[in-house]
């Protein structure tokens, strides 16, 4: 239980770097291992998920050093993996687990995955249903963890139109490609990140792209680059948005990644009224740059399902953003927020209204009615659910809070972001207690 507090006056201010991009930090271990030579990562983000993915390719015989945000990885190649002894432990992470699934699928030997009580009631057959059409075969219960995936070296190309908008089955995918003789096509349902197509281009792999459709050559030779991973938009977007919340507040975040299926966030912010500035626009395979917050009214937005791919990870916290501001916000096509850590439309409601939000659940998103003082409602703690997103946003919301309130199960933040609070603390000038 961790005492949150409250009622910052004078707002947020300083520069502040955040920590190294998750999709990043876990694409940066998977192309480093099945590449020949060596990578070297830098702002790697080391956080519950990412260790995940780090131990798991140890577990798979890779010789992998990890000191605070560098990581070498002495990559095996494509062919280099070796049978691990035990189970593998994906823990909490989604990603590590659909990449790990499509990655060995193409391996010579079974492996069994599994994870933790929330990762285990996420579905894997998004996952499993094409990855068998390359020969791979699974054994799983109802599609959920733990899972065995009967690696097959011979997989056949796929051509498979996805029919979920989600990076990371279009990864699990591409990371089979790679193992299958000849072309793949993979046509998505939406432009989802991208982070996976871009690394397998600068690690020397051929990846064409033309609207929504990709071509992946398999068997190519992949070789050990250096990686720098940008600062966590999802990550920024806490400080973003107690910043545009908090009167008073200007800060600065640095080298944030900007690649654009990730700023969706900013655009949406821009919609509802925010002033927020880009500097020092840098591209080193992915954008980055300085992100300039200031503190502003807001007024309500629709949002859509073409919006959702590019927010998907910040809608917990746009949701609290519409209780801020003036008039009724729609969010609609977001029901893949349902099958993450938690069922991020339930929990968000639930805890929202412990906060004296006016919200309604739909299937697929919320109507919140704005604007309605952050003020708790007969209780003085929130929760998590287990959840690091509703946790951070959760904290964000108490700053709004005049008195006392704690966060259960607040050590689901070091999933992403294990510095949050003492970053936290750093903005608003003593926040934490
Ligand atoms: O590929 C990735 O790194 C991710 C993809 C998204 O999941 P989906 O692919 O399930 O949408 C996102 O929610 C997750 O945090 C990270
Ligand atoms: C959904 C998330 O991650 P994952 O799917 O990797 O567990 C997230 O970080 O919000």
């Amino acid at each position: 239980m961790k005492a949150l507090s409250t009622n910052h006056q004078n707002g947020l201010h300083g520069v502040l770097q955040v920590p190294g991009d998750k999709s990043i930090s876990h694409r940066s271990i998977i192309f480093g291992a099945i590449s020949h030579g060596d990578t070297e990562v830098s702002h790697f983000l080391s956080s519950e998920d990412c260790m995940t993915t780090l131990h798991a390719f140890q577990a798979l015989g890779v010789s992998i050093e990890h000191s605070d945000d560098q990581v070498l990885v002495h990559g095996v190649g494509l062919k280099g993996l070796s049978q691990p002894r035990q189970p593998l432990n994906m823990g909490n992470s989604g990603t590590t687990t659909r990449l790990m699934i499509g990655l060995l699928s193409g391996q010579p030997f079974p492996t069994k995955l599994f994870g933790d009580q929330s990762l285990s009631r996420r579905p894997m057959k998004r996952v499993t249903t094409p990855l068998s059409q390359l020969g791979a075969g699974f054994s799983t219960t109802e599609g959920r963890l733990p899972i065995t995936v009967d690696g097959c070296p011979t997989l056949r190309p796929v051509n498979y139109h996805l029919p979920v908008a989600s990076a990371q089955v279009k990864s699990a995918l591409i990371l089979a490609a790679l193992q299958a003789d000849g072309w793949s096509t993979i046509i998505e349902k939406q432009q989802t990140r991208d982070h996976t197509e871009i690394m397998l281009n600068a690690f020397g792999g051929e990846i064409q792209k033309n609207g929504l459709i990709l071509q992946v050559k398999g068997h190519p030779q992949l070789s050990g680059q250096r990686v720098t991973v940008p600062g966590d938009m999802s990550s920024a977007a806490f400080f973003i948005a107690a910043a545009v919340l908090q009167p008073g507040s200007e800060i600065v975040l640095k080298h944030v990644g900007l690649n654009p299926t990730r700023t969706g966030f900013l655009r949406v912010l821009q919609r509802m009224g925010a002033t927020i500035a880009i500097e020092n626009q840098t591209m080193h395979g992915e954008f980055a740059g300085d992100v300039i917050v200031r503190s502003s009214a807001l007024h309500s937005v629709q949002i859509t399902s073409s919006d959702i791919p590019d927010i998907i990870d910040e809608l917990p916290l746009l949701a609290l953003m519409a209780t801020q501001a003036e008039g009724t916000t729609t969010i609609t096509g977001a029901e893949e927020l349902r099958v993450k850590e938690t069922d991020r439309i339930a929990v968000v409601t639930e805890e929202l209204r412990k906060l004296g939000a006016v919200i309604t659940e739909l299937p697929d998103g919320m109507i919140i009615k704005g604007r309605t003082p952050i003020v708790p409602q007969g209780t003085s703690c929130v929760d998590s659910h287990g959840d690091h997103r509703i946790g951070m946003m959760l904290a964000v919301a108490a700053l709004s809070v005049a008195g006392d309130l704690s966060l259960a199960n607040d050590a689901a933040i070091r999933i992403s972001y294990p510095d949050f609070f003492a970053d936290l603390d750093q903005l608003t000038g003593g926040f934490a207690r």
